[in-house]
């Protein structure tokens, strides 16, 4: 069988290199459409993503000789892993490729919330100069709640090390993990102590919307959200409603629920979001970084190594 790789999305060249020299034939067609992949598959061994399209049920239909998938990134979201196990076809992604990236954006998100960056430099810019309005808060000392220990969220907690805050992070699935950077502890001990909130939660059925109204409400002090995650894990109308009410001061937000940008007039909270000055909003970018772009492609080329076919 020949060892055909189809790259479908933006990967660093340095996959493809690597590939070649592990013997596999590679096709770069990072303009390729849905339609033309579903065409083309049935000759491919390995197919190498990002996010452009949904890898489902449909394309491994028609993909007798695909063996793996993999991931230039770390959500597997778009990848219907259910029907990937039960064909035998491997998933590999490379979250260590782009867990700096997230850590430091996902900090970044922060400091500029506390320290009211985007409201101060709009304001200058419009010819205000208000030191009491632009007054921060300093991250030393408070607690920052970690919800998810995977690669990021562990990756977030040792980029906090040096702001001397306190960290404890909370993982439904790990235990046993506690560090030096940051303390194991139940949801409840988050809820109860966070002065920040910070998501590092794949997107999955369990996940999806379950930052909503009732997540919130059991929070004990006013927090600093910041969602560098996926944007539907999030009920976006529940931060607003919180931000009015005063519990969440703040909304750092990588992603939006519709992971898109929303058509005009098709979601009412994202004019919402827009007008409200304590929410920072980037477009999914965190992982997305000049050095990210090729850190990603060597780590999944590492693990390409790795599949025997
Ligand atoms: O690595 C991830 O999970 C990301 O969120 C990056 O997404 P992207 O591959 O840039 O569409």
């Amino acid at each position: 069988m020949s060892k055909k790789i189809l790259i479908i999305d933006d990967l660093h060249p340095v996959f493809k290199e690597r590939a070649i020299a592990l013997g596999f034939e590679v096709d770069d067609k990072p303009l390729i459409t849905r339609t033309e992949t579903l065409a083309v598959i049935k000759d491919y061994v390995g197919i190498a993503v990002r996010t452009k399209f949904r890898i489902d049920k449909e394309l491994f239909d028609v993909a007798p000789n695909l063996r793996f998938v993999a991931r230039a990134g770390a959500g597997l979201d778009n990848i219907d892993d259910a029907v990937a196990n039960e064909r035998n076809i491997k998933l590999i992604n490379a979250p260590e490729g782009n867990r700096d990236a997230v850590g430091e954006h996902a900090i970044g998100l922060l400091l500029s919330l506390m320290n009211n960056f985007r409201n101060a430099d709009n304001e200058i810019r419009n010819g205000v100069w208000d030191r009491e309005g632009n007054r921060g808060y300093e991250l030393k000392g408070k607690t920052v709640g970690i919800v998810g220990y995977g690669f990021m969220g562990e990756k977030m907690a040792r980029k906090l090390a040096g702001f001397e805050v306190n960290v404890i992070a909370y993982d439904k699935y790990k235990t046993g993990f506690s560090n030096e950077f940051a303390r194991e502890v139940s949801m409840e001990e988050i809820v109860k102590h966070s002065d920040v909130l910070s998501l590092h939660i794949p997107l999955t059925k369990e996940t999806r919307q379950m930052v909503n109204g009732e997540y919130f409400y059991h929070f004990k002090k006013p927090i600093f959200f910041i969602n560098t995650a996926r944007g539907e894990i999030v009920n976006t109308s529940a931060v607003l409603a919180n931000m009015k009410s005063g519990k969440i001061l703040g909304a750092g937000l990588d992603v939006l629920e519709t992971e898109k940008f929303p058509a005009l007039g098709e979601q009412p909270w994202f004019d919402e979001l827009k007008a409200n000055d304590k929410v920072i909003l980037t477009p999914h970018v965190g992982g997305w970084t000049f050095d990210s772009y090729r850190k990603i492609s060597e780590v999944l080329a590492e693990k390409l190594a790795e599949i025997k076919l």
